[in-house]
């Protein structure tokens, strides 16, 4: 069905330079990671936002490495030509640069993800460096970087005075000129997010940054009103309700069940009338009770 050739980081280039909107949305398991291949995206993120729409934490800073490459792992099953980034988690990519490169070839080789991404400005230049000399394509990201939300205290948004600006625009260039094939730009001005994105030849890839960005992201479960951690938020627009149509599901379930509709006789298995009389001598007719209940299963 899907014969669109495998996305790369010099596709994403060319979209920027040709004024294309660049597609990316989160995904975290293997349904998912197909509706997104299928519906055309460019770019999949196995972003470490699964630890609150997935796990149910209260922040990202909980999700392990293991919890990355395994999430990864179903995602790059599904995305048969999506390109897929995964985050690096918290504290993986700190320290030394060995600890930084083995956890991101761990996600590479076991998760099969064909890019890593990282949250910091200049700080970490060292470690996107060394992990693009080693061949990884790495996605930078600024602005609001929530594994740092202790110390930034709130999920608010950056680069409001000038000095965070300008600090901003250098954090950018810094993770362009260290390798970086594109840049996240988390929750910033409008006016920032379009200085960066003419500033910066790598495409810029907003979540609450505006429109003047070279493509947009977003939460799977937040697009779609999808369960835990929905707490409106004014940069997301919610395409579908399948969290509403989740729980009617699983009512009329639940109701079926209790009510004897389901299962239906299309539903089960009958015996073959001689070995229904070997085993109790009786006939193979189904049961009577729910031949009275009736089916009102659809399907
Ligand atoms: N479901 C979900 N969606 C996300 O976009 C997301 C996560 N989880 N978890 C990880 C981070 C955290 N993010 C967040 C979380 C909250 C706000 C928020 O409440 N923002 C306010 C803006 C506050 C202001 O005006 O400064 C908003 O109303 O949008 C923003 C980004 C983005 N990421
Ligand atoms: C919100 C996006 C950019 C992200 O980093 C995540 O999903 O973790």
């Amino acid at each position: 069905m899907e014969t669109r050739k495998p996305v790369t980081t010099a596709k994403l280039r060319k979209m920027k330079e040709d004024g294309k909107p660049i597609t990316v949305i989160t995904a975290y398991d293997y349904p998912s990671a197909m509706l997104a291949e299928q519906a055309g995206v460019e770019v999949i993120l196995v972003g470490d936002s699964l630890g609150n729409v997935v796990l149910g934490y209260d922040s990202t800073i909980p999700v392990t490495l293991d919890d990355m490459i395994y999430h990864s792992k179903a995602v790059t099953r599904a995305a048969k030509s999506s390109f897929v980034v995964t985050d690096m988690p918290f504290m993986t990519y700190h320290g030394s640069l060995d600890t930084a490169l083995r956890n991101g070839a761990r996600i590479m080789q076991e998760g099969l993800a064909k890019a890593l991404k990282l949250e910091g400005g200049a700080e970490i230049v060292p470690a996107v460096q060394a992990l693009v000399q080693a061949g990884i394509p790495v996605m930078a990201h600024v602005g609001l970087t929530p594994q740092s939300i202790h110390q930034i205290g709130g999920y608010k948004v950056q680069g409001k005075n000038s000095a965070q600006a300008k600090k901003l625009l250098d954090d950018a260039k810094a993770l362009e000129q260290a390798g970086a094939f594109a840049i996240v730009l988390e929750l910033i001005t409008e006016q920032l997010a379009e200085q960066v994105t003419k500033q910066l030849s790598i495409p810029t890839i907003g979540i609450g940054a505006g429109a003047g960005c070279d493509g947009q992201v977003l939460v799977f479960h937040d697009v779609l009103g999808y369960g835990a951690d929905l707490h409106p938020k004014r940069f997301v627009k919610t395409y579908a309700n399948i969290g509403e149509q989740i729980r009617a599901g699983i009512q009329s379930y639940v109701e079926d069940v209790r009510e004897r509709r389901f299962p239906g006789p299309e539903h089960s298995f009958q015996m073959e009338g001689e070995v229904a009389e070997h085993l109790y001598g009786g006939s193979a007719e189904p049961k009577k009770e729910r031949l009275t209940a009736g089916s009102t299963s659809s399907i």
